[in-house]
């Protein structure tokens, strides 16, 4: 598994605002729209594409343009939808999946409540997108989930991650023989008791939409 911590003082500094708890509902979703298209452009250095002839106004040319089937961008419901316009924005013609999954906050287990995916997903590159990766027990369900369907490179997005999680991601999927990659926008100290990240930034879902 390959990790990738950006490591870009535009990325810091939107990140540092985003943590900040005086930061409101409409500037944290702005900071992750934006947050995530820095994050993409990272991500996607593997996107696959295929030779593509054109004529410009003065010669023939050889470019790229992305493959067949188009890249599957996943977000887990509900903060990952927080990061799908930014996502979006940088791949228009990818499909849209979507994962709905809740984090038990007793057992910090993942339940999944709703799936909306091609079952067939043969040949797939996917996007996961999800603001947090702290104990990981989310991210390794959804990538097991992907995996199971048929998807042979799995690039999972997060804004910040804690250590312990990456780790257990990485034992858990070990028997995994796909490409798989997290990039993340800052791996932070630790997680606290209650299964947060520190210093993290609170429940991304909780300061993108309100309590529920
Ligand atoms: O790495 P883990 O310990 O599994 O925790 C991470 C998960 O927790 C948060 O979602 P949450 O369960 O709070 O759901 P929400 O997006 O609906 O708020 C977050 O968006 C991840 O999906
Ligand atoms: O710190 C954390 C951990 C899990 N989910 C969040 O939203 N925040
Ligand atoms: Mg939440």
């Amino acid at each position: 598994m390959r990790v990738h911590v950006a490591d870009h003082p535009l990325i810091t500094h939107k990140l540092t605002y985003l943590r900040d708890k005086r930061t409101d509902s409409p500037t944290f979703r702005r900071l992750a729209e934006e947050l995530v298209t820095l994050l993409a452009y990272e991500a996607t250095r593997d996107v696959r594409v295929e030779p593509f002839d054109i004529e410009t106004p003065v010669a023939p040319t050889t470019g790229i343009k992305l493959s067949n089937p188009k890249p599957l961008i996943v977000p887990i419901l509900r903060a990952g939808l927080g990061m799908l316009e930014g996502m979006v924005r940088l791949l228009p013609s990818a499909e849209v999946g979507f994962l709905g999954m809740q984090r038990n906050e007793e057992t910090l287990e993942a339940i999944t409540y709703a799936n909306r995916l091609p079952d067939d997903l043969k040949g797939r590159q996917c996007y996961v997108i999800d603001p947090m990766l702290a104990t990981g027990g989310t991210l390794v369900d959804a990538i097991r989930y992907l995996a199971d369907r048929g998807a042979d490179d799995i690039t999972a997005v997060t804004l910040l991650a804690a250590p312990e999680g990456v780790k257990h991601v990485e034992e858990a999927l070990a028997d995994l023989t796909i490409p798989i990659t997290i990039v993340t926008g800052a791996m932070d100290e630790r997680l606290n008791e209650k299964g947060y990240i520190v210093p993290g930034l609170g429940d991304a879902g909780d300061r993108l939409y309100g309590v529920v």
